[in-house]
Formats: structure tokens, C-alpha cells, sequence
């Protein structure tokens, strides 16, 4: 599908028959979807089928963190089922990682990205004091996306606060993947370090993951119109 937006819907569904009713009001041309730990859970492979079906762009966001022979095998599998991205966690070392672009590389024609989270959206730098990281975000974001480069990641996720400095510091090739996007007075929620749409793109980054603020809203279909005309996509 060629799709005219950056912007991709999380899918946190507790059942594939909502996931799916979201996904039939939605437009492939206009967002990709993802399915992370909550709907993977519920439905297993066969929502990636469902989803494929539908023509949607599918992220499948389960963000392995393992010894490398088992990453980089999950991957393979994420890959054949035809995934559009799929993540691991950078702090799975340069090993888990290079042995997973390996595994992606060995497939005839490999079409699917693999990106790294760095620092999950919903940390600040306290948490990550708490977990033994005496840096700030950023410094720590820079270090694992630099990490993830050099290991063969095609991008990071990130928060959009970080876009700007790994677009100068890494290119504008590498891509950065950024969830913890809010509209202007939207709830933050759980999440930390955040941006809205308008802002996250100009900051450079090259994909926005949307979920409650869409998935949550009165209207969904509207909040995602109004994303995507913030940021100028033709609809
Ligand atoms: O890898 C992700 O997609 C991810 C990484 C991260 O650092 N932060 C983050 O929020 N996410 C995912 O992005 C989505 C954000 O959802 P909302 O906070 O509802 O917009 C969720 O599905 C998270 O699992």
C-alpha cells in the first residue's frame, strides 16, 4: 500500500474482533497500523494475516530482547509473515542486534525494516537512574542509536524530543521511529517525553506512533484527520 501519511495507529486492543473493527474504519492510504504485546497476545499471528488482508502497513512492535541465535530466529519468522517493521530492544547488545540484521539479510529480497528501541518513551531520567543509567535520555538514546547504526538497525525508535539530534548526529537515511505522541492538550498518560505531530516531523522525525489519542478518542477517524491535516497530508 502506498501510504501517504507517517503517522501508525497502535492497535492496544484486549481482542482481534476490536482491532479489526478499528481497522476496517480506517484507510490504508491515509495510516499504518501497529500490533504490539497486547494483541499479539490475544490473537497470535493470524491479526497479521487479518491486517495484510485489510492492505494495511504492519509494524509488528514486540520489541525482542533475547540471546541472539532466538532474536535474530523471531525476527526471520516476524519477516516471512510479511511485516512492514519489526523491533528489538537495543539494549539487547551489538551481538542480538547484528545477528538479527544478518537473519534479515539471508532472505531473498528482504522488505522488512528492523528498528531498535533505545529509551522507552515513558522513562525520564530518573527512571532510568533507578535502573542503574546515570545519563540523561538523550545522552542514552544517542548511545544505543549509535550502537544500533553500527549493528546494522535500518532505525531507532525514539522519543521526537530526540529526532533533531539523531537526524544531525546519524542522518537523515537512518529512521526514526517516534511513539509518545500527543495533540496539543491530549492526555499524556504514562508517557514522558513527548511531541505533537507537527512538531515531531519537523523535528525529523520519519514515522509517529499514535495510539490512545486516536484509538480513545469520541471520534477516531477525526483524530486521525486532524493529525494527518496538521502535517499537511493530502487526504
Ligand atoms: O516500540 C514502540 O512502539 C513503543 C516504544 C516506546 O518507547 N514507547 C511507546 O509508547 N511505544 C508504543 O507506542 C504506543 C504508544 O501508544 P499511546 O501512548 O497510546 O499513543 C504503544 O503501543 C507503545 O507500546
Amino acid at each position: 500500500m502506498n501510504c501517504q501519511s507517517p503517522i501508525v495507529v497502535a492497535l492496544d486492543y484486549p481482542t482481534m474482533a476490536q482491532s479489526i473493527e478499528m481497522a476496517k474504519r480506517l484507510d490504508p492510504s491515509q495510516c499504518r497500523v501497529k500490533v504490539g504485546k497486547e494483541l499479539f497476545t490475544t490473537s497470535g499471528p493470524a491479526i497479521l494475516d487479518a491486517l495484510h488482508k485489510l492492505d494495511f502497513d504492519v509494524f509488528l512492535d514486540l520489541k525482542f530482547h533475547d540471546i541472539p541465535n532466538t532474536v535474530a530466529n523471531a525476527v526471520s519468522v516476524a519477516a516471512a509473515a510479511g511485516v512492514w517493521m519489526v523491533n528489538v530492544h537495543a539494549t539487547g547488545g551489538r551481538r542480538m542486534m547484528e545477528a538479527s540484521a544478518n537473519a534479515l539479510q539471508q532472505r531473498a529480497d528482504n522488505k522488512t525494516l528492523l528498528i531498535a528501541v533505545t529509551v522507552l518513551t515513558s522513562m525520564d531520567q530518573s527512571d532510568l537512574l533507578e535502573v542503574g543509567i546515570d545519563a540523561t535520555p538523550e545522552q542514552h538514546v544517542k548511545r544505543l542509536a549509535t550502537l544500533a547504526k553500527s549493528s546494522g538497525m535500518d532505525g531507532v525508535v525514539c522519543s521526537a524530543q530526540e529526532s533533531s539530534m539523531l537526524s544531525t548526529e546519524l542522518g537523515k537515511d537512518f529512521v526514526l521511529v517516534t511513539p509518545g505522541i500527543r495533540p496539543a492538550g491530549s492526555d499524556s498518560g504514562d508517557q514522558k517525553r513527548i511531541m505533537t505531530p507537527a512538531e515531531a516531523m519537523a523535528a525529523g522525525s520519519h514515522y509517529l506512533v499514535m495510539g490512545r489519542p486516536i484509538t480513545q478518542a469520541i471520534d477516531p477517524i477525526e483524530a486521525l484527520t486532524q493529525a494527518n491535516k496538521s502535517l499537511g497530508v493530502s487526504l
